[in-house]
Order: structure tokens, then C-alpha cells, then sequence
């Protein structure tokens, strides 16, 4: 039985050894932080939203004491928080503050935040050190891992960005305290991914502990935490920038994403990962590729987390294209990461619409 005061350290490889960096999941992290950050930043720009406003004070003050000068931008919450406009601000704040190359971001938030944060610390001066604190558990398991980062625009989701790695992730266990139980599920989508497309001992974890997986306090929690962000560590450590391997952890994206777009971001970025992945079992066992039993248990577990499994079949046209654009297309060519069997991702071509207007059929209500 692991120590629950323990931390653990998930490491990941970057492009080269001074891009190398730690995921540490653990309690009570946050006075880490200025450690983190070095000798040379002197200057340091807490992003967070109006909820996270007592973490981000608490980082603040651990970073003052340490004799840094920490500023805030606080933005607005969730995917609103993902505009061009939000990233404007924040580049603003840091650049009447004189913020140069050894200063820093941090975030704190979920992975809109990261997301946010991470693509200001991409832009800035090309480039300064972004620490993630997640406290969502989406944010752990997911975003704040990997270096994605990115702003939607009113054609879809994520459409700018840049590969912008951190220098760590502070995964601090005792944010989940406060996280709504919602936020603790939908987040649990990305999780269940980590499941089917490597390691189906989470799905397992799920299956066998339907309460302690909505306590955010409980060890199953922390384990399935864990092995999630041991899956993510391990591919992008592999393929930074998706060119191959990568899009592996995008399974579920391409219609959860054009979800999104239709809902008008409404939706949480989990919850539209749910339905998509049901689409994607669906489409692999369609073409032959996956057998009935492991297409059939996606549905099974997410529905047991309370996640959606179906989508309204009068939206198909939007939805089609909204998937046009995701960035996995390669002109016409629609792709899709479909399961082989379980922990076997791989990728299907689609030139033909129609096969994915049947498979949108089966999830279709
Ligand atoms: N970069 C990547 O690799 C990557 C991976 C997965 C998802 N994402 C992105 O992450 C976003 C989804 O992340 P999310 O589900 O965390 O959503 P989110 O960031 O919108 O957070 C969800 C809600 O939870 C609240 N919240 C977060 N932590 C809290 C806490 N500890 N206590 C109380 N409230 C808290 C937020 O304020 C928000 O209202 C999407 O934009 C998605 O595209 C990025
Ligand atoms: O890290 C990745 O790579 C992923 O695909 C993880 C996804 O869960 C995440 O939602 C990601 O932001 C999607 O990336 P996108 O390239 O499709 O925007
Ligand atoms: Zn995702």
C-alpha cells in the first residue's frame, strides 16, 4: 500500500535533456514551487480564473516570500478563458510588467488554464518557462502533461497553438477537494481513454470501485491518476509533436471535439470525449476492426460514470463539418484513431462520408 503523504514522480523525456521534466502527483505541493522555478526567474505570472482564486493567492504568497515578484491575470473561467482576447491580456500584463525571457508563467486552474497559460508562455517573447499546477482532474491526468497548448476560434477548437512543453507539473491531489463531482467525471473521460488505448488495468480500477472513483480523496482515485499520466508521459516522451504515436491519445477526439463546437463550448471537454469515444469503438467495430465485447464496454463504463454515450442525430451535417477540421485530416482524407483491441490504437482512413454517417447512426438518439 503506497504512503498517501508520499509524492510520486512521473518523468518526462523532452527534446533534450534540459527538456526533460517531472510530473509529480502528491498533497500539499504548492511550496514546491519557487524551488521549481530556479535561481533566475524573477518575475512570475500566476494565471488562474476567479474559482481558483484562494490556490492562486496561496502560490502567490509562497512565491513572494521566496523573493520573487508575483503578479496575477485572472481570466475568465473554463473555455471562455481559451480566446485570443484572454491571451491578449495576459501578454499585455506581462509586457507593462517588463516580464522577460527568465521570467515565468504558472497556471493554475484545469486545462482550459493550462491550455491558456501554456500558449501565453509559448508566444511570449517566443517563449519563456511555464509551470502547470492542475487542479482539475481532467488538468492531472491530461492537459497540463505534454506541452499541447492552445486558444479555440470561432471555426473549432484548439485551432492555434503551439508545442510549448513545462518545466513541471505540480499535480497536488488536495485541489480535488473542491472540484465539483461533475468536473471530477468528465475528466474520468480522458482517463477511460488511457484505458482502451494502453492500459486497461484503469479500466479494470473503474469497473471494480464505481464509488471510490467519485471520491477525489479516495486511493483509487490516486492510482488511476497516476497510471493516466504514466500512459500520457510515455507517448509524448516518445512523439512530442505528433507525428506519429501521438495521435494515439487523441481516440474519442474527433467528434468530441466537433461536439464542442456545436455545443458552443457548453459542453464540458470531457463529456464530449465520452460520446465521441462510444463513436470511435463504434466505427472500429464497423469496419472489423474491433470486437463486440470491448466496443460494447466503452458504452458500459462511461454510462457508469454518468458520462453521455449519444448524440442528437439531427446534428450530424455540423458535426461532419466541424470533424473536417480536425487536425488530423490531411486535405479530403478524414483519419481516426480506432482500437484494434483493447490497448491497440491505430489509424482509420475515411475517404468515404458514409461509413461515418453509419456509425453515427448506432450513437445517434
Ligand atoms: N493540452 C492538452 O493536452 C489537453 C488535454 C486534454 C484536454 N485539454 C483541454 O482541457 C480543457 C478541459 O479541461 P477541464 O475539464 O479541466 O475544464 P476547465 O479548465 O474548464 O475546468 C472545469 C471547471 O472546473 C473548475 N475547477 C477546476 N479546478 C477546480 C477546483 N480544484 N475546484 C473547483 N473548481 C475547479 C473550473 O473553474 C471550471 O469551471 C479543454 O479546453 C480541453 O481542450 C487539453
Ligand atoms: O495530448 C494529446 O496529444 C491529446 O490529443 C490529448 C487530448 O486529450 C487533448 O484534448 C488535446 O488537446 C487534443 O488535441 P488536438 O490536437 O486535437 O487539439
Ligand atoms: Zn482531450
Amino acid at each position: 500500500m503506497q504512503d498517501p503523504a508520499a509524492s510520486t514522480v512521473i518523468k518526462v523525456t523532452g527534446a533534450s535533456p534540459a527538456e526533460n521534466y517531472d510530473v509529480v502527483v502528491g498533497r500539499g505541493l504548492l511550496p514546491r514551487l519557487p524551488g521549481i522555478l530556479g535561481e533566475r526567474v524573477r518575475k512570475v505570472l500566476v494565471i488562474h480564473p476567479r474559482a481558483l482564486r484562494a490556490t492562486g493567492d496561496a502560490v502567490r504568497e509562497d512565491l513572494a516570500a521566496a523573493g520573487l515578484t508575483a503578479l496575477t491575470a485572472e481570466i475568465p473561467d473554463a473555455e471562455e478563458g481559451k480566446h485570443i482576447q484572454v491571451a491578449a491580456f495576459c501578454w499585455q500584463v506581462l509586457g507593462q510588467n517588463d516580464f522577460t525571457r527568465s521570467d515565468a508563467v504558472v497556471a493554475v486552474g484545469g486545462g482550459a488554464v493550462t491550455d491558456l497559460a501554456g500558449f501565453v508562455a509559448a508566444t511570449w517573447l517566443r517563449g519563456v518557462k511555464v509551470v502547470h499546477i492542475p487542479t482539475s482532474l481532467l488538468g492531472m491526468v491530461d492537459a497540463a502533461v505534454g506541452g499541447k497548448t492552445g486558444i479555440n476560434t470561432a471555426e473549432g477548437k484548439n485551432l492555434v497553438g503551439a508545442f510549448h512543453p513545462p518545466a513541471a507539473v505540480l499535480a497536488d491531489l488536495d485541489a480535488l477537494a473542491t472540484l465539483p463531482e461533475n468536473e471530477l467525471l468528465t475528466g474520468m473521460a480522458e482517463v477511460v481513454k488511457c484505458g482502451f488505448i494502453k492500459d486497461g488495468a484503469i479500466l479494470d480500477l473503474i469497473e471494480a470501485n464505481p464509488e471510490a472513483v467519485r471520491d477525489p480523496g479516495s486511493a483509487v482515485v490516486r492510482e488511476l491518476v497516476e497510471r493516466s499520466i504514466a500512459v500520457k508521459a510515455e507517448v509524448v516522451s516518445a512523439d512530442l509533436k505528433e507525428s506519429g504515436r501521438r495521435e494515439f491519445l487523441n481516440y474519442g477526439h474527433t467528434l468530441g471535439h466537433a461536439i464542442e463546437l456545436a455545443e458552443r463550448y457548453q459542453w464540458r471537454h470531457g463529456a464530449a470525449v465520452s460520446v465521441g469515444l462510444v463513436f470511435a469503438a463504434e466505427l472500429s467495430r464497423m469496419v472489423g476492426r474491433l470486437d463486440d465485447a470491448t466496443a460494447d464496454r466503452h458504452q458500459a463504463i462511461l454510462a457508469s460514470l454518468g458520462l453521455p454515450v449519444s448524440y442528437r442525430r439531427d446534428r450530424w451535417a455540423a458535426l461532419l463539418d466541424g470533424m473536417k477540421r480536425d487536425k488530423k485530416a490531411r486535405g479530403d482524407l478524414l483519419r481516426f484513431v480506432v482500437l484494434d483491441g483493447p490497448g491497440r490504437p491505430g489509424i482509420l482512413e475515411v475517404p468515404d462520408t458514409s461509413l461515418l454517417f453509419a456509425a453515427y447512426q448506432e450513437i445517434a438518439e
